[in-house]
């Protein structure tokens, strides 16, 4: 009747009395397993609820065979989200991840546990400034953290890239442009600063450029008109006055369009390569790749990470430029999550464009099921100011809005003088917004677009949406997903549940990326290849550390990985009522 491949979805009840299988859309009374029997779905009784999906039928009792391993008997929570949950319950917990650029002004141990207690989720290295010792020092204080204190912060290094636009004045601070003023930018190199001098970082920086060409600096901070063309070099006389800060950006635009971008320079660099190295050798979690303009990049960047053993560090494309935009679904398939770099960006595209672009990119990327952070000026005016503008504030709760994995600081806590302050307003402010879409309701639908090409993809992604829907029917306090690579995790992360997501697993690099996923509290467990006593074992240290009483309802994802034992697959959602 059914053959190897064949796919069953079956809803029973532990203990049901009439037993009845769906098989291929028709209904089959039959029973399945010698010890448990198959009921009907429409009669949800008791607490124990289980609706399947077995891809390749085996009805002989596979899993009695099962041997019972042992879980090792500690629950793998950071601190901070334990702290959280005690403190605030289930529904308190905050949903939208915090990735903190740490610079001069956060790099101590104690300016980083700091930085971890108030929830850092990412550390990120920008490998554009300081030293490879400085970089390393940084990271091993970050694990040191988590090992000693019990924090899970993950640790993602950012390419440099090829940034051919980049210039600098020289001195350490800004410098004003006043309006008619004459300016060189020149690729000379030079110590210190020269008067009305700018030099830039790539010696074709000019080439293509005609007179009356406009030179932009960091997407309009000041403008320029270019005036003279001296070898490479050339003259320019300010037409909207502004500052010049130190490695600004630096664009040409005729009638209104970009020009004079070098398409052929690498995504990767030399000194990226190197840099990518360290970070295999560091063990970063995430590496974030500068200007992204293809899917071929990032493909390449993850094959050699294979090839190095390293397939396990998460590849996120960073979304700044115009080719970006233009391939941004190719990139987003290819990538393990997306930044929307806000500040190239907007050197590329005009500044009230990025809202809208904005919003696409963190709809496509929620679409094709992958995590995506906002980045850049946030809260820029906290890099000199202890408060945020009103106008930060609701940038930031339009990016929670608008469902985005995760919120970046750049300046803010690198060199700014209140870097756990403005780590604070965006947890404030992400817990305030998250409460609002709930209370609201506003919970935007997903029109699924299905991802999984294989069925077993599509059952993953289906069982996920059903649960997400049941969770929130049902109003119950978490959901637990048993998972190896993260991927029923991010699947259930996509539909954005009211509960949070605890994740169990017992990859660490799985914990590790789970971090920036939306809603996601990603815990390191021994798992057994026996589903049931993983689950019974995680509730009952729930229980003993009383982070769940009873009453408390769970929603239950597992999948099992298939083992030598159980050839099979099998998803499963019950739903659990401690007692
Ligand atoms: N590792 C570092 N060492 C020194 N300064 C840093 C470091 N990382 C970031 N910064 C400072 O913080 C600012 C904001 O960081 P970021 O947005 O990552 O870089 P950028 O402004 O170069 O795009 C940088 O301009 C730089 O002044
Ligand atoms: C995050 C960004 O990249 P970087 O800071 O490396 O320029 C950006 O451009 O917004
Ligand atoms: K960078
Ligand atoms: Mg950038």
């Amino acid at each position: 009747m059914a053959v190897a491949g064949d796919s069953v979805l079956m809803c029973r009840q532990i203990n049901a009395k009439k037993p009845n299988v769906h098989l291929k859309n028709r209904v089959f009374g039959v029973s399945v397993c010698p010890r448990r029997v198959c009921f009907n779905a429409g009669k949800l009784k008791g607490n124990k609820v289980r609706i399947g999906v077995r891809s390749a039928i085996e009805m002989d009792d596979k899993e009695g065979l099962h041997l019972l391993k042992s879980f090792n008997g500690s629950l793998g929570f950071d601190v901070v989200s334990e702290g959280e949950l005690r403190k605030k319950g289930f529904l308190g917990l905050r949903k939208t991840k915090l990735v903190c650029t740490i610079g001069p002004a956060c790099c101590s141990l104690e300016e980083l546990e700091k930085l971890a207690l108030g929830g850092m989720n990412v550390a990120r290295l920008n490998m554009c400034h300081n030293t490879r010792e400085w970089h390393q020092d940084v990271i091993r204080r970050i694990k040191r953290l988590n090992e000693e204190k019990g924090f899970c912060v993950s640790v993602m290094i950012d390419t440099e890239g090829s940034q051919i636009q980049v210039v600098d004045h020289g001195a350490p601070s800004s410098v004003k442009a006043e309006d008619g003023s004459i300016w060189f930018f020149t690729t000379e190199k030079f110590e210190g600063s020269r008067p009305f001098t700018v030099q830039s970082n790539y010696e074709s920086f000019s080439e293509g450029i005609k007179l009356g060409d406009e030179l932009v600096i960091d997407g309009g901070m000041a403008s320029f008109e270019v005036i003279e063309k001296i070898g490479n070099d050339l003259r320019c006389k300010c037409t909207d006055p502004g500052l010049l800060l130190p490695r600004a950006k630096l664009s040409f635009w005729r009638d209104g369009k970009l020009v004079g971008k070098n398409d052929e320079l690498p995504t990767l660099s030399t000194k990226d390569w190197s840099d990518i190295e360290f970070g295999i050798t560091e063990g970063v979690d995430f590496i974030a790749m500068s200007f992204v303009n293809d899917a071929d990049a990032v493909k390449h960047l993850k094959n050699y990470l294979s090839t190095k053993s390293a397939g396990s560090i998460r590849v996120l494309a960073k979304i700044e430029s115009l080719e970006a935009l233009q391939k941004l679904e190719e990139i987003v398939e290819a990538s393990d999550g997306i930044m929307v770099a806000r500040g190239d960006l907007g050197v590329e595209i005009p500044l009230e464009q990025i809202p809208t672009v904005q919003e696409k990119i963190t709809h496509v990327c929620r679409q094709l099921n992958k995590p995506v952070i906002i980045a850049s000026q946030l809260l820029e005016s906290m890099v000199e100011y202890p408060t945020p503008t009103r106008a930060e504030v609701a940038d930031v709760s339009e990016a929670v809005r608008q469902y985005a994995d995760a919120l970046m600081l750049s300046g803010e806590s690198a060199i700014g003088s209140y870097g756990h302050k403005a780590l604070s307003v965006l947890r404030m402010t992400s817990s305030r917004m998250e409460l609002w879409s709930h209370e609201e309701n506003r919970q935007s639908v997903l029109h699924q677009r299905q991802l999984g090409v294989s069925l077993p993809d599509q059952i993953a992604e289906q069982i996920c949406n059903c649960a997400v829907e049941m969770a929130n029917n049902l109003g119950v306090d978490a959901i637990f997903v048993y998972t190896k690579h993260g991927r029923m995790a991010s699947l259930l992360s996509r539909n954005r549940p009211y509960p949070p997501i605890f994740a169990f697993t017992n990859e660490n690099s799985t914990r590790m990326a789970l971090n920036l996923q939306w809603g996601v509290i990603p815990l390191f467990v021994d798992l057994s290849d026996d589903m049931e006593g993983n689950i019974s074992k995680s509730i009952d240290l729930m229980k003993t550390k009383g982070i769940m009483k009873q009453g408390d309802a769970v929603l239950v994802i597992s999948d099992v990985i298939p083992s030598d034992a159980t050839p099979t697959v099998f998803q499963s959602i019950q739903v659990k009522t401690i007692a």
